[in-house]
Parts: structure tokens; C-alpha cells; sequence
């Protein structure tokens, strides 16, 4: 992603309270032009209230939001460059397809002819163009979903803010509707803030994640970047799956701290400011970067004992108990298990992993 891209909306220490209640606590969040962000946490984090902020359904209670170097905060939300595509499509039902989205930009002012122009090109992009006269209901969830997107779509908005609209389909649409939101902002270069409460569907479409708890952002970043280096304990346990171990930090060393396990068991982690010799911490390692083996591998190497071996098509799970220490995961795809040996409930084994695996957690 190039780093000169313009900043479209800017959040600057936005706070919202509900009477006594905080449901943001100073956000701060750049989201660039062209970029596919994600307010990613779970129920209640205050993701739908901040976009419902940016959007102007709610005022901020401190702190500001630039929409492309304006100042939003009096501005209606029929006057800001952006349009919201809700969970429930929130179409006319006795309305045509066609004049489901014609409608909107007649509203705008648009005439009738100009309206069903740009209609009929958004149900074109969305490819529903054969849907035109149908009702809403005379279509699937899927597609009314790309009629809602269609109409969001149709008043040429700078940016489009959608809460999350994948939720009231069933996983294997979703899945392919995941694949079609993240093409159509590809196709039309428009910004896309995109909530949702699914760690799974943020990673496979966002460019950058702004993962929230309890009215609070924990990481911002790319993708990959929030996977693989969560910066605490909240992004590890929350983003994909992990080893979560307690750990003592027994010494720094170039950079890195060597970290005790239990049992006398050592890893040697990632060093983290304002984590020094004897501090208690949590450590995270995802199970897919471990490899088991008779002999050690790697320089981190671990022994242990197979517990058990949990078959699940795509790959195998395989617990490890290390002898007076915890229990560790292990992920191995079955795509290459000709070259891997798979191991049994019992084996005396090393858990390897490659130096840098294990991350250090600040809290
Ligand atoms: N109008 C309101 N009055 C009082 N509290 C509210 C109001 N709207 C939201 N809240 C509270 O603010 C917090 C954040 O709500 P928000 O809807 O932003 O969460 P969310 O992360 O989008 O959750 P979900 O995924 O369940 O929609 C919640 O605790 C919610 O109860």
C-alpha cells in the first residue's frame, strides 16, 4: 500500500459519552483515501459508535472529525461525502430494484432520466442489472445486500461506511460477498470503513485494522502485522488462535529477553519497553509456527510429550505437554504432511520454532 495516500478521514481524540457512561475513550485514527479499513472488537467496543459518529447519526461529545480536511462536527449527515450501508439493507419493499437506488439520488436533487441512468450502472457494477424490476423481497440476501451496496454506491460518496453488513448471511455467502466488497472497492477506489465484530473477515479484506475493546483502540495496522506482532494480550487472544503462556523475564540480551517457561523450560522473545529482568508477563505464539520433531530443530526448541491429535481436514492440532511446564498447540496443514511425521499420543518430542515466533505481550 503506497504511503502517500491522503488522509480521508481523520478522528482526532474523538470521545463519546452516554450520560455517565464512556463509550469511546479519545480514538485517534488517520484512515487514508482508497484504503479498505476495518474497526475490528467485539460487541459493545464502540465500533458502530464511532462510525455512526463519522457518518453524523451521533455528535461527538470531544475531540474532532476532519472528513478530506473538513470539519464535520455541524455538518448533517446528508452533507458529508459519505454514504452507510446497514446490516439490514434497509430497502423500500414496495419499490423496484431499479428505484430502490434511483430514489436516493432523485432526493439529491437528480432528474428522473439522470437517476435511472446512474441506477441502471450500479446495478451493472453490482451485476443485478437483470433484477431491475424485480421487488426486494423477490431476491435473495445476497443480492438485496448488493442492491443496498448499489444504492450506497449510487451518489458517488468520497467514502462508504458499512456497518456490518455481512452479518445476516450464512457463512458460505459471506464468504463470497467478503471476496465482492473488497473487488467493488478495488473497482471504484473509494474508501471503505467497514465494521465487524468477525477477526476472520477483517484479516481476509482490510488493508489496515483498528482492533478496539471497551471503548479503547488497541492496535492499529495492517493485516499481517496485527497477526503476527499483537501488542497485547487483548489483539493476541482475540485475533486468530495462540499460545497464551504466563512467563518470568529471566534476561535481556542484544535486544531480546529470554523468558522462563515453568519447569525449566527458556524461550527467548522479543524485547518490550518497560519489560524488565523479573517482570511476570504473557507471551503469545501462534500453534501454525511450531513444528514438532524427535530431535530439536531449531535454536528454540522445547521437550515435551504428545497428548493428543486432533484431525481437522485442512490440518492437524496436536497438543504438547512439556514436562512440568504447560501445554502447548501445534498447527500442521496436512498439504505437506508427506514431509512431515505425524506424531503420537505418548512420542517424547521438541516443540521448534524459529527465533522471533514468540512475541512478548505488554499487558
Ligand atoms: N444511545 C445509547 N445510549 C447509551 N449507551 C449506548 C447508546 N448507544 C450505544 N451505547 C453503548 O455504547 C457501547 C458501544 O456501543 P456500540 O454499538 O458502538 O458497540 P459495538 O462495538 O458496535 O457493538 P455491536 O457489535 O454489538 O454492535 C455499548 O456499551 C452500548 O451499550
Amino acid at each position: 500500500m503506497s504511503e502517500e495516500r491522503s488522509v480521508a478521514i481523520d478522528v482526532r481524540d474523538a470521545v463519546k459519552r452516554y450520560g455517565d457512561f464512556t463509550a469511546l475513550k479519545q480514538i485517534s485514527v488517520s484512515i487514508k483515501d482508497n484504503e479498505f479499513f476495518t474497526l475490528l472488537g467485539p460487541s459493545g467496543c464502540g465500533k458502530t459508535t464511532l462510525l455512526r459518529m463519522i457518518a453524523g447519526f451521533e455528535s461527538v461529545t470531544e475531540g474532532e472529525i476532519y472528513l478530506y480536511g473538513q470539519e464535520i462536527a455541524n455538518l448533517p449527515p446528508h452533507q458529508r461525502p459519505v454514504n452507510t450501508v446497514f446490516q439490514n439493507y434497509a430497502l423500500f419493499p414496495h419499490m423496484t430494484i431499479l428505484d430502490n437506488i434511483g430514489f436516493g439520488l432523485e432526493m439529491r436533487g437528480s432528474s428522473k432520466a439522470d437517476a435511472r441512468k446512474r441506477a441502471g450502472e450500479m446495478l451493472e457494477l453490482v451485476q443485478l442489472s437483470q433484477f431491475a424490476s424485480r421487488k426486494p423481497s423477490q431476491l435473495s440476501g445476497g443480492q438485496q445486500q448488493r442492491v443496498a451496496l448499489a444504492r450506497a454506491l449510487a451518489p458517488r460518496p468520497k467514502a462508504l461506511l458499512l456497518d456490518e453488513p455481512l452479518s445476516a448471511l450464512d457463512l458460505k455467502l459471506r464468504k463470497a460477498m467478503q471476496m465482492e466488497l473488497k473487488h467493488l472497492q478495488r473497482e471504484t477506489g473509494i474508501t471503505f470503513v467497514f465494521v465487524t465484530h468477525d477477526q476472520e473477515e477483517a484479516l481476509t479484506m482490510s488493508d489496515r485494522i483498528a482492533v478496539m475493546s471497551a471503548g479503547e483502540l488497541q492496535q492499529l495496522g495492517e493485516a499481517r502485522d496485527i497477526y503476527e506482532r499483537p501488542r497485547n494480550m487483548f489483539v493476541a487472544d482475540f485475533i486468530g488462535e495462540t499460545n497464551l503462556l504466563d512467563v518470568s523475564v529471566d534476561k535481556i540480551v542484544n535486544g531480546r529477553a529470554i523468558c522462563h517457561l515453568g519447569g525449566g523450560h527458556e524461550l527467548t522473545c522479543n524485547e518490550v519497553e518497560g519489560v524488565g529482568v523479573g517482570s511476570n508477563v504473557h507471551m503469545s505464539v501462534r500453534p501454525e509456527r511450531l513444528f514438532i520433531s524427535d530431535e530439536p530443530t531449531e535454536s528454540e526448541s522445547l521437550k515435551g510429550k504428545v497428548l493428543e491429535n486432533i484431525f481437522a481436514g485442512t490440518d492437524i492440532t496436536t497438543i504438547i505437554d512439556l514436562a512440568d511446564g504447560p501445554n502447548f498447540t501445534v498447527r500442521t496443514s496436512n498439504s505437506d504432511r508427506g514431509n512431515k511425521r505425524i506424531f503420537e499420543p505418548g512420542n517424547e518430542v521438541f516443540v521448534n520454532m524459529e527465533l522471533g515466533a514468540a512475541r512478548l505481550l505488554v499487558d
